[in-house]
């Protein structure tokens, strides 16, 4: 469904990304992690067209990226980008309805009403529709940009959803909901790309992770291949123990204390 292959962007003669090749399947979530300012942002970037490279391919339904026009790609995937600055006071409903653009004219029909009703409840924020969107909280407007980039691709077969940090400001409960809502939409059939900076998040959501480092895939493959001692230590910096998920069949990550206070 997403596939990316040998790609490389420069900026002037700084090389951000260096022949990254990756594949994300329908069914699939696919987390991106890194150290800030690895490349995990420029990727996306890449992989939504709001930056173009002239090296390497990247193709979404089997399709190079630049054979869509901007209406047929709206059509079937999403973006919720790290920052999103709204100035104007709009109320809740009509952000949830700005998804549903791609599929109106002039005027929202019943169904594109129902389904920004449908995506507003399903991220909890139904009771808001009526606030205006800029009065709400860091975390409220992010469950309810959501719910926007849900409702535009809701009824679509296999959609693609690309967030960039979608738990940021969000609590610990809403982190999980946030999560487990992307995994109920890529057990519909839709692949979803997300750029996470919490590992243990990535560990017990994604079911591939794609490690960057300095523009690079320093390790690719399932959370259990990824998620190694030796790699986070590589990429990161940091020492850390991995123990068993109670419940969960993942690793967790416990960074070493005394190594953090050696860092500083
Ligand atoms: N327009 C630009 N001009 C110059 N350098 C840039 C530009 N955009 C990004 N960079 C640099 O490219 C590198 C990768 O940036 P990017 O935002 O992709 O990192 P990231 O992995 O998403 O980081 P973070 O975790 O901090 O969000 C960084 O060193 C950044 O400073």
């Amino acid at each position: 469904m997403l596939e990316v292959k040998n790609l490389s962007y420069h900026i002037r003669d700084r090389k951000l990304l260096d022949d990254v090749s990756f594949r994300a399947k329908p069914g699939e979530m696919l987390a991106i992690v890194g150290a800030n300012g690895a490349g995990k942002s420029t990727l996306l970037k890449l992989c939504t067209r709001e930056v173009q490279s002239s090296v390497g391919v990247i193709q979404l339904r089997s399709k190079c990226i630049d054979t869509y026009s901007e209406k047929d790609l709206s059509l079937f995937r999403a973006v919720l980008p790290q920052q999103n600055s709204v100035v104007f006071p709009f109320l809740v409903s009509e952000m949830v309805l700005m998804g549903r653009y791609p599929h109106f004219d002039f005027h929202p029909s019943e169904h594109d009403y129902f389904v920004a009703e449908l995506a507003l409840k399903k991220v909890d924020m139904w009771n808001f529709a009526t606030r205006i969107f800029t009065t709400l909280s860091g975390g409220e407007q992010q469950r309810v940009q959501l719910a926007r980039v849900l409702a535009q691709i809701w009824d679509v077969p296999q959609g693609i959803l690309f967030l960039d940090e979608p738990t940021i400001g969000l609590d610990l409960l809403h982190q999980h909901q946030m999560l487990e809502l992307t995994r109920e939409f890529t057990k519909r059939g839709f692949c979803a790309v997300v750029i996470l900076h919490d590992l243990n998040l990535a560990a017990q959501y994604a079911d591939q992770i794609v490690m960057l480092r300095a523009g690079k895939v320093e390790a690719a493959g399932t959370p259990r291949d990824v998620i190694t001692s030796e790699n986070i230590q590589r990429v990161f910096n940091l020492k850390v123990w991995l123990i068993e998920h109670p419940e969960m069949d993942c690793p967790m990550i416990i960074p070493q204390h005394n190594q953090l206070s050696d860092n500083h």
